[in-house]
């Protein structure tokens, strides 16, 4: 399979990333396809946001050679790719504005800006930024204001956001952070039902989390200090062997079903 097959949607080869001398991805080779769900793991500074950042095209590879979408990053109109890939980051969620109605924050995805201001929007976009909203369980919230919201329903409306362009590519940058465990289970249950839907696009979700793992997810890439561990199908991935590596500590998994948890040994 040639790089720029269509069923490709993120390739990464023999990529680097230094910052002031500093190796932040050492030679990481990765390819995600179109029906695949990815789980990305590993202890903080790992250089998964690094990772995702890559792939959204927002950060350049100091070696290596990257595409996205079929498009060499470095090489590409980034504002078109963008349109293409939905992210949820904690620094795009901290540009929405607290006033901003809820609506407002899924539908001016469709503009690419955060914060409505003139923009037009048809009946459509409006229809389709409720339906995202209902699809994520929060359709009930769309006239309050975003600074209102629960830590849980903003999470969830940021993915409503990252859905309304209808993107090929979803980047998921620790969506469970700081939730509670009823906010949690309620997360990993709807992106489970996302990961299970034919219709949803290509999905990468970065956690430190086995727990956060949702059913329906396909393959993991574990990272530690910049390089990879291991990389393949979650259940030959996500074991103690290669948990114990990453995080640099004894670890057991277990598995219940199709859900993960980990221990120290
Ligand atoms: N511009 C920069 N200059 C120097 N170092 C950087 C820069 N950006 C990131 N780093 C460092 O690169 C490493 C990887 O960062 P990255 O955010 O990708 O890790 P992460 O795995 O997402 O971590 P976390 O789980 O804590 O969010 C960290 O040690 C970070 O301090």
């Amino acid at each position: 399979m040639s790089p720029l097959s269509p069923d490709v949607v993120i390739d990464l080869h023999r990529v680097g990333v230094q910052r002031s001398g500093n190796p932040l991805l050492k030679d990481v080779t990765w390819r995600v396809t179109a029906d695949e769900r990815w789980v990305v793991l590993g202890p903080n500074g790992a250089g998964k946001t690094t990772l995702l950042n890559l792939a959204s095209g927002r950060l350049h590879p100091t070696t290596g050679v990257v595409h996205a979408l079929g498009e060499r990053i470095g090489r590409t109109d980034l504002a078109e790719l963008r349109t293409r890939i939905g992210v949820t980051t904690a620094a795009l969620a901290e540009r929405i504005p607290a006033e901003e109605r809820v609506r407002d924050v899924v539908l001016t995805a469709a503009w690419s800006v955060v914060g409505r201001w003139r923009e037009q929007y048809d009946a459509m976009d409006e229809a389709r930024a409720v339906a995202l909203l209902d699809q994520l369980g929060v359709a009930g919230l769309a006239e309050r204001t975003y600074g209102t919201l629960s830590e849980g329903e903003r999470k969830r409306t940021q993915i409503a956001r990252a859905l309304m362009t209808d993107p090929e590519l979803l980047l998921l940058d620790e969506p469970a952070a700081g939730l509670d465990l009823g906010g949690r289970e309620d997360l990993v249950a709807r992106l489970a039902e996302l990961a299970h839907d034919d219709e949803a696009p290509a999905m990468v979700l970065v956690t430190h989390h086995v727990e956060e793992i949702p059913p329906g997810f396909t393959h993991a890439l574990l990272l530690r200090e910049g390089g990879v561990v291991a990389q393949g199908p979650v259940a030959e991935t996500i074991t103690g062997e290669y948990l114990s590596k990453t995080f640099g500590l004894p670890l057991v998994v277990d598995r219940a079903g199709d859900r993960f948890a980990a221990r120290a040994a």
